[in-house]
C-alpha cells in the first residue's frame, strides 16, 4: 500500500493507495496544526511500503512526520520544486521557492493537457500556467476564502463561505454582515481567478485549458466564468507523476483526472476582456 500526503497549511490529506491495483483504498485530513497520533490519525503503517509527501506547512511538521514514519516504512519520497521535471520549466527566478504544491499541480495539468492554467484554491488561492511545450510562467497568490473571511475579524469565522448563488450569477450585496462578507469574499476570489485568465490567455495569445483544485474548489467553481474542470487529487496526481509506483501511474495515467471541456474560443476570452475594460 502507498501512503500519499498532501500537507497544507490548513489541512493536512492522507490517503491509502494499492500498489497493485491503483485503486484509492481510503482517505482522512487532520489540522496541519495537530499533533499527528499514529494509528488514531493515520492508517494502519504495518500494510504501508511506500510514502510520498507534499508539504508547504511549516518545516517542522515534515520532520516530525518523517521521523514518525521512517522507522516503519523502507521508501519515503518528499517532493521538491525543481528547475525542470517532466517537461515542465519552473518560472521562478529561485525554483526552490515556489510552493511544492503549485510545482506539483502543474506537473499534473501538464501531463493531462499538455498546457495549463491551475487554481489551486487552500489556505490560500494560487494560479499557475504552464504553456504547451512546458514554460511555467510563475503565477499569482491572493489569500483563500477563509483566510480573507478571517482577517475582517467581523465574528464570521464559523460561516462557511457559500453564497447560495445559481452559477454564473454574481452574488447582490448582503444586508446583513454574514452575507456582506461572504459575497465580498467570494466576488474577490472569482473576480481575481476570472480576470487572471482572460489576462493570460490574451497576452500569451492562447486559449488555455482551465483547472480547479483545493478545499474551496467546488464553491469557488460556480463562480468561473470560462469552461473548466475540478481535479479534487491534483497534488495527489503531481506526486504519482513524479514518483510513479504502480503499474497505471509508469503509463502515466493519473488517478481521478478529469474529462477537460473545451476551452472557450481565444476571439470569445478577449471580447469578455474588452468588455470588462470598457466599464
Ligand atoms: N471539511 C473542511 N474542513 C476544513 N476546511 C474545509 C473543509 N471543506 C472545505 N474547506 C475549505 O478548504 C480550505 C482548505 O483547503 P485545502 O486545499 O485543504 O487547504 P490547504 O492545502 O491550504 O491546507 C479551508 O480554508 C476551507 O475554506
Ligand atoms: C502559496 C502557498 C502558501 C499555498 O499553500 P496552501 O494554500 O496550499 O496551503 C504555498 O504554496 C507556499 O508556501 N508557497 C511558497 C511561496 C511561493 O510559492 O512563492
Ligand atoms: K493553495
Amino acid at each position: 500500500m502507498i501512503l500519499d500526503l498532501d500537507i497544507g497549511n490548513t489541512l493536512s490529506k492522507w490517503r491509502l493507495k494499492d500498489r497493485t491495483t491503483s485503486e484509492i483504498r481510503s482517505r482522512g485530513a487532520v489540522w496541519t496544526r495537530e499533533q499527528w497520533r499514529p494509528g488514531a490519525d493515520i492508517p494502519d503503517l504495518d500494510v504501508i511500503t511506500a510514502i510520498r509527501i507534499s508539504n508547504v506547512a511549516r518545516s517542522e511538521v515534515l520532520e516530525q512526520t518523517v521521523s514518525l514514519l521512517k522507522r516503519r516504512v523502507a521508501t519515503i519520497h518528499v517532493a521538491r520544486s525543481r528547475r525542470e521535471a517532466l517537461g515542465v520549466i519552473n518560472g521562478y527566478e529561485e525554483p526552490g521557492r515556489l510552493g511544492v504544491d503549485r510545482w506539483l499541480v502543474s506537473l499534473a495539468g501538464y501531463q493531462l493537457t499538455g498546457g495549463c492554467m491551475v487554481v489551486d484554491c487552500g489556505s490560500a488561492i494560487t494560479v499557475d500556467t504552464v504553456l504547451p511545450g512546458g514554460a511555467h510562467l510563475g503565477g499569482y497568490i491572493l489569500p483563500g476564502l477563509r483566510l480573507m473571511k478571517e482577517s475582517l475579524q467581523l465574528g464570521t469565522r464559523k460561516v462557511a463561505i457559500d453564497p447560495d448563488v445559481e452559477p454564473g450569477a454574481v452574488p447582490g450585496p448582503g444586508r446583513n454582515t454574514i452575507d456582506a462578507v461572504n459575497h465580498g469574499v467570494y466576488l474577490a476570489a472569482i473576480s481575481a481567478i476570472n480576470r487572471i485568465y482572460s489576462e493570460t490567455c490574451d497576452g500569451e495569445n492562447i486559449a488555455l485549458p482551465l483547472l480547479l483544485t483545493g478545499g474551496d474548489a467546488r464553491v469557488v467553481s460556480r463562480g468561473i466564468e470560462p469552461p473548466h474542470a475540478v481535479w479534487p487529487d491534483m497534488v495527489y496526481a503531481g506526486l504519482e507523476a513524479l514518483f510513479p509506483l504502480t503499474v497505471a501511474e509508469r503509463a502515466g495515467r493519473l488517478a481521478g483526472a478529469p474529462v477537460l471541456p473545451e476551452p472557450a474560443s481565444l476571439e470569445r476570452i478577449r471580447a469578455g476582456l474588452a468588455f470588462t475594460s470598457l466599464l
